[in-house]
């Protein structure tokens, strides 16, 4: 069935079920990156609040969570733009870092995210997206864990928005 949001029409593209599959493929491997260690989750906010919720549900072994928010704002005439992680709570030192996030785009949220944690002595740090456009991508920082690899078109549900509607929808669509 189409989908009508604001002036955008969207066709079904994954549904809840394909979802869940490549979740549960997803927690196993982080399972299986981790076994005894004690990971910590970042979940970028908005939009990865969905697949965060279901991934961690699946991740069954003690881990920390925190939830962030980047922000950037202009600095100096130096320093350019300069990005700041919002609700950063925990100590990354010497630990095992996963950013959490719905998608990956052109990846210049990511690489700011990776920036920033870049400061900070981490053990390691890898992404988990559950999806990602290849096409759109325009950077380097490797995304270890994806989902789904996608066209280049706009799509929402499971978090993702269009104009601030249908986060909440379990399954995904597509612009038509
Ligand atoms: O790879 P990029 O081109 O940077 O796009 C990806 C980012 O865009 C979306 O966030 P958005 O800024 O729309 O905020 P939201 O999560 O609150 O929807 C999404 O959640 C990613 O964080
Ligand atoms: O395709 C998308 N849909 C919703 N939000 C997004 N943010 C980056 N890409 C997208």
């Amino acid at each position: 069935m189409e989908l009508q949001i604001l002036d955008k029409t969207f066709v079904p593209f994954i549904s809840a079920a394909e979802i869940d599959k490549e979740i549960q493929r997803i927690a196993k491997d982080l399972h299986n990156n981790f076994q005894n260690e004690v990971p910590v989750f970042l979940v970028v906010l908005n939009g990865a609040f969905m697949f965060a919720a279901d991934l961690l549900k699946h991740y069954t072994t003690p881990a920390q969570v925190s939830f962030v928010k980047v922000a950037s704002y202009q600095g100096t005439e130096t320093t350019g733009k300069v990005n700041q992680l919002l609700g950063l709570d925990v100590d990354l030192t010497n630990k095992h870092v996963v950013i959490v996030e719905d998608i990956v785009d052109t990846g210049t949220t990511i690489t700011a995210i990776q920036q920033v944690i870049n400061t900070q002595k981490v053990k390691s740090m890898q992404v988990a997206a559950l999806f990602f456009k290849p096409e759109a991508y325009t950077q380097t920082v490797e995304i270890s864990h994806v989902g789904f690899r996608i066209p280049n078109k706009f799509i929402v549900g499971y978090g993702l928005d269009y104009n601030k509607q249908g986060r909440n929808l379990p399954e995904v669509y597509q612009i038509k």
